[in-house]
């Protein structure tokens, strides 16, 4: 993109936001080389051992620990196996720093609340370490499938995968996550330089348009954000408006709101907001990277705001007496279309301290439940619904499928599933596992149904079962290690063969390296990349089509 091009709208508030010098910079930084990124993905692969694998030269970003830039004219990293196997995400290196900063630990309950193609919730997936629950969200449903892919392909298995806008998910999720990630639909000024098209756009929708929707969206997170818990609010622009502006409205609207200074000194040439301290504003002259804005804000909690610390031993009690709450609230939603009820926290949110219903009881009509009297229920519901396998207690369905008769498996079908599981060394806690018709998946702990909302996948979908066969899925194979399936078949990064296991062909074994019968775990580099059928000498091709190497 060349700098004459730019509309004199945006030059003028650029000039005025940055001073004619810095400006002057700026604009010199259109006809300067950028680079692009590549993160490993640290569920899979250390950093140090992605650069030894990898043929190219690849130069750490400084500020992201996973992070590193590549050379375009010089590296292909979508046409490499590593990346079939989930081992790297490409990832603009200034997009990879609000996913770096928001302080995710393993257990956390974790929201992305705009979060497609799912460059940051990838990172913030990993950083769980199959721990607690991401759930990722995007209000687009073609660009939700996307980041399911993407969440899959990098063997993210405790996942929840919606599209629904953030106003509905507040209804069911109120007070519920630890953290969240909301990276707004913005502007994109941040990326003219990369990117024309996006100058395009601005001339169609500028700051004015998008500030409100900012508003809206952030404001709906802090809804769902439990006190003591934490939001970290990105945009890639540069506009006042949406950036410091939103922050701004969202503190004054919400007194349990508060800012939480980033550190400029992490990320080496970041500067601090514009009329509001403790902002990050990444700039393209300033930084190897393309423009950002970052800003992190954290729920007192409650009664507790004066506490030392982040997220100190008083703020964190605190902060469990609302997971309940949340549950509760969740549940709420989760059984809202069987006309019951439970308690929330959200009185909370109106500032009076209290416990008040919350709108989701509230919509789901007159079958009033206590909570109490609803845990019961469904402690009994579950009793009496979940079906047991050849009367081990292996195998089990949603309750409500079996007890409107829906289309589940017999126990009797579930005999090669249960033989398959068995040849895991992942631990697949039985009373997590949901055999369903259109699939077999493994819940996130603590999300022991999906919730009523439009969701394209909750928890890792193992395989289906098709007549009493049991068949592998591809995100199952990208979750497990290499050890912890007893047949496989491994391929060097180099081997030819890997590439075309990739595009769908039958693969011909060496000798030594077969007879192989049964469902086969095929490897590149000792990393899993789908699965094959063995048949003596061949391996049968059941790389998952739609993510073929084309
Ligand atoms: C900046 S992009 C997100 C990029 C993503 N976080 C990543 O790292 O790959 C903003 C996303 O917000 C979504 N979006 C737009 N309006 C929304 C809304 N009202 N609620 C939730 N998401 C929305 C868009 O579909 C888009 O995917």
């Amino acid at each position: 993109m060349r700098a004459e091009l730019l509309p004199a709208a945006f030059a003028d508030s650029m000039r005025a936001l940055l001073g004619d010098e810095e400006y002057t910079s700026y604009i010199r930084s259109f006809g300067e080389d950028w680079k692009p990124g590549l993160r490993a993905n640290g569920l899979k692969i250390r950093p140090e051992q992605l650069k030894a694998m990898l043929p190219w030269h690849l130069e750490p970003v400084p500020w992201v620990e996973t992070g590193f830039y590549y050379d375009a004219d010089q590296a292909r990293p979508s046409r490499h196996p590593a990346y079939y196997a989930g081992l790297y995400y490409l990832q603009e290196p200034s997009a990879m720093t609000p996913g770096e900063l928001l302080p995710v630990k393993p257990g956390d309950r974790v929201l992305d609340l705009c979060a497609a193609p799912g460059g940051k919730s990838t990172q913030l997936g990993a950083r769980l370490l199959g721990e607690g629950l991401l759930v990722s969200n995007d209000i687009s449903n073609s660009r939700a499938r996307a980041l399911l892919k993407n969440l899959e392909l990098a063997g993210i298995p405790n996942i929840c995968v919606t599209s629904e806008s953030p106003e509905r998910l507040s209804q069911v999720f109120p007070l519920f996550f630890d953290k969240i990630l909301v990276d707004a639909p913005c502007s994109g000024e941040g990326m003219f330089r990369r990117d024309g098209e996006m100058v395009k756009d601005w001339a169609l929708k500028g700051p004015a348009y998008y500030a409100p929707l900012q508003r809206e969206i952030l404001a709906a997170a802090v809804t769902m954000l439990r006190p003591g818990g934490t939001i970290l609010y990105s945009t890639c622009t540069f506009s006042r408006e949406e950036d410091e502006g939103t922050v701004e409205y969202v503190l004054s609207r919400f007194p349990d709101l508060e800012l939480k200074p980033l550190d400029t000194g992490l990320v080496p040439g970041a500067c601090g907001g514009i009329g509001l301290d403790g902002c990050m504003r990444l700039f393209p002259h300033r930084i190897k990277g393309e423009g950002h804005f970052l800003a992190l804000l954290r729920k007192k909690s409650g009664g507790e705001s004066g506490t030392a610390g982040d997220g100190g031993l008083a703020a964190e009690s605190a902060g469990e007496e609302f997971w309940d709450g949340g549950l509760a609230a969740y549940s709420a939603g989760r059984l809202a279309g069987d006309g019951a009820r439970t308690e929330c926290s959200t009185g909370r949110l109106a500032g009076d301290g209290g416990r008040a219903e919350c709108s989701a009881g509230k919509v789901a009509g007159d079958n009033v439940r206590t909570g109490t009297e609803d845990l019961r229920g469904r402690r009994r519901e579950k009793a009496e619904a979940w079906e047991t396998a050849k009367g081990r207690g292996a195998v089990r369905n949603f309750p409500g499928q079996a007890k409107k008769g829906r289309n589940t498996p017999a126990a009797a079908d579930t005999g090669e599933l249960e033989a398959f599981l068995e040849q895991l060394s992942l631990p697949v806690p039985r009373e997590r596992l949901s055999v369903r018709p259109e699939g077999v998946y493994l819940l996130p702990a603590g999300m022991e149904q999906p919730p009523s909302l439009r969701f394209l996948r909750t928890g890792l979908l193992l395989g289906e079962l098709k007549k009493g066969r049991f068949e592998p899925s591809q995100a199952l194979a990208m979750v497990l290690k290499k050890e912890q399936y007893p047949v496989t078949v491994d391929f060097s990064m180099e081997d030819e063969r890997a590439v075309r296991y990739l595009k769908g062909e039958t693969i011909a074994l060496a000798e030594g390296e077969g007879p192989v019968k049964g469902w086969c775990l095929v490897c590149a580099g000792g990393y899993p990349l789908g699965w094959a059928k063995g048949a003596g000498p061949v391996l049968k091709n059941k790389y998952y089509p739609g993510w073929r190497w084309m």
